[in-house]
């Protein structure tokens, strides 16, 4: 059983308990359900755009503790100065520390740039608790559904207004998603089986990425100059967590980072 296979069978009984507990009524009618969420896509082809989405991660299952110290606030209020492009924020409690009052409390700051819920969806609900606590985006993990759930959540979220980024690790994965149409794909540089970090990944995939798909790459970020590399390869948006969250400011390293690049 890799971790993956772990969490995500945790996963599934920790949401058929929230089920169990909180009806979905309650979810639709809370008063931040109204909002109209930022769209990611707009955010990161905008004029200007630093493609960057800075995540907020306490801890993960390969690293251990990242930062255990830095607040949502100061890290948000950073991340903003840095002008990201958009926020990635864990609300996975058990494998990354994060909780989803942390993206409550971000989008009381962050009232400009989408913030996407990064946690492990293996149920419609988690989508629309997504909604009710704020976020603009949502992340769909090709490995961890059928192409049928991707194709069905896509559309949940959609339906809510939601943006959806489409993770792939292999091009099997990316054949789960070729047909769907006007995607934002993100490939993550880390294997989440076996927690290798290969940025090759990003560049040999993307030629199989149409045209019409918004590219990001993920993780294992940590040189402004791969920022130009991946940029030729034609990706958009770079998501960065522990490059920024291991130093005591993120905020300033991300600021730092962002300067770099332009
Ligand atoms: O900290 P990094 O190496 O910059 O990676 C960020 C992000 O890509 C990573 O946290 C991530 C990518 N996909 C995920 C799925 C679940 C949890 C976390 C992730």
């Amino acid at each position: 059983m890799t971790i993956l296979d772990k969490i995500i069978a945790f996963k599934k009984k920790e949401i058929a308990k929230i089920k169990a507990e909180v009806p979905i009524k309650k979810l639709v009618e809370s008063p931040k359900f109204k909002r109209t969420p930022l769209s990611l896509k707009k955010s990161l082809l905008e004029v200007g755009s630093t493609g960057i989405i800075a995540e907020f991660k306490r801890q993960s299952p390969s690293k251990g503790i990242i930062n255990d110290k830095a607040t949502i606030a100061e890290v948000t209020n950073g991340y903003l100065d840095a002008n990201v492009a958009a926020q990635s924020i864990l609300t996975d409690t058990s494998f990354f520390g994060g909780t989803m009052a942390d993206l409550m409390e971000a989008r009381v700051i962050n009232q400009t740039k989408p913030i996407l819920r990064k946690d492990f969806v293996v149920d419609g609900f988690q989508i629309v608790e997504a909604k009710a606590i704020g976020a603009d985006a949502i992340l769909l993990i090709a490995s961890c559904l059928t192409s049928v759930e991707l194709k069905n959540y896509g559309n949940l979220a959609k339906d809510l207004g939601l943006s959806v980024l489409y993770e792939i690790h292999t091009q099997e994965e990316l054949d789960k998603i070729n047909d769907l149409d006007d995607k934002i794909i993100g490939i993550n540089n880390r294997n989440l089986k076996t927690f290798e970090v290969n940025l090759e990944h990003s560049i040999k995939l993307a030629n199989q990425i149409p045209d019409n798909s918004i590219k990001v790459s993920e993780s294992g970020i940590s040189d402004p100059k791969i920022i130009t590399g991946l940029k030729e390869f034609g990706f958009q948006g770079f998501l960065i967590g522990e490059n920024f969250m291991k130093e005591e400011n993120p905020g300033e390293a991300c600021q730092d980072f962002i300067n770099q690049i332009r």
